[in-house]
């Protein structure tokens, strides 16, 4: 059995269109088209094809963190090992070192191969290469919303930060690379991902950080606020300093999307500013796509390389920065 999920019900407005189809008798029928237009100026549209799959590939419920199974104890002691690291004082150190972007020089697609390398611990949803992940997620996307070639691209790349695991970006743990995101220096969210594991935290008990706002103040704007460390800001970071055109909504989707905190349980909601609230409706959709398009079904790289290559070329340089 399967359940469609209607669209999103976050405040957007709705544009009433007038067109007209013909009947088979041959008479000509006034219908309403309901368009979604969101602030930013991109057009939601009303009918969204992509049915999302009861269960993942191994039968439970998608991001079911209790659910016993071959994954789960890895999962667990993963989040354990990241909450315990993740601090203030750690992630200033790696954006610092990683903003320099001085390892590498590849094209956009060749990063997307070299994720066929790459394997996440932290889920519980899928254990295909992670390229396969990639494909998915934008075709997805690419079907539901035809027009929005930026919004396809954003599927495409939002996970290429997982590079950082291979040994030419640093080695870096899984701790430090995947998982769900959250911000450092201010309170833990209860709604975060097995988070008991905060306690043994540096940041835990320090009463700069371990408060509503901590190091931050009310309406700040996302971007003042330090994410956890992981492929989501690195990729962003890529993105700016290679200074893609890629819109607004695309830098916070890539930036933000492993922060469930955020998106799904309304957390943190505070610190966000104007822009952040109306951003915050695309990744909403993007959502969809990032985490039900997750499924044994394989795409067909060769077939669909061409498009994909076309819109690097159009909003990306030849080689980046990595
Ligand atoms: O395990 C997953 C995976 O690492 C995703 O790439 C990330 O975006 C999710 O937030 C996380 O829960
Ligand atoms: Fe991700
Ligand atoms: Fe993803």
């Amino acid at each position: 059995m399967t359940i469609v999920i209607d669209q999103l019900d976050f405040g957007v407005e709705v544009e009433h269109k007038k067109g007209s189809v013909e009947t088979e008798e041959n008479s000509v029928v006034e219908v309403e088209e309901k368009e979604l237009v969101l602030d930013g100026g991109f057009v939601v549209p009303p009918r969204n094809s992509f049915v999302v799959p009861e269960t993942n590939s191994f039968g439970q419920t998608f991001r079911d963190y209790e659910a016993e199974g071959e994954r789960q104890p890895g999962v667990e002691n993963f989040y354990r090992i990241n909450h315990i690291n993740q601090c203030v004082d750690f992630v200033k150190r790696m954006r610092e070192q990683y903003g320099k972007l001085n390892r590498v020089e590849m094209s956009i697609w060749e990063c997307c191969e070299l994720l066929n390398d790459v394997v996440d611990e932290s889920d519980p949803d899928l254990d295909e290469p992670q390229i396969e992940h990639l494909l998915q997620t934008a075709e997805a996307v690419r079907k539901d919303y035809p027009s929005e070639d930026w919004l396809h691209l954003t599927g495409l790349i939002h996970d290429l930060g997982k590079v950082l695991l291979l040994p030419s970006f640093g080695d870096l743990p899984q701790w430090a690379v995947v998982g769900d995101t959250y911000p450092v220096g201010c309170a833990f969210d209860k709604s975060i991902v097995h988070h008991k594991y905060f306690a043994e935290n540096p940041d835990y008990k320090n009463p700069a950080y371990n408060t509503k706002c901590g190091m931050y103040s009310e309406g700040c704007g996302l971007n003042n606020v330090l994410m956890s460390w992981g492929h989501d800001d690195y990729m962003y970071l890529v993105a700016k300093e290679n200074k893609s055109t890629l819109p607004s909504p695309a830098l916070f989707i890539i930036r933000y999307h492993s922060f469930y905190a955020l998106h799904r349980a309304g957390g943190y909601r505070h610190l966000m500013n104007e822009e952040d609230v109306e951003n915050l409706k695309w990744l909403q959709i993007f959502n969809k796509y990032d985490l039900y398009s997750k499924s044994k079904e394989r795409i067909d790289v060769e077939k669909v390389k061409p498009y994909y290559l076309s819109l690097i070329d159009k909003y990306f340089p030849a080689k980046l920065k990595w």
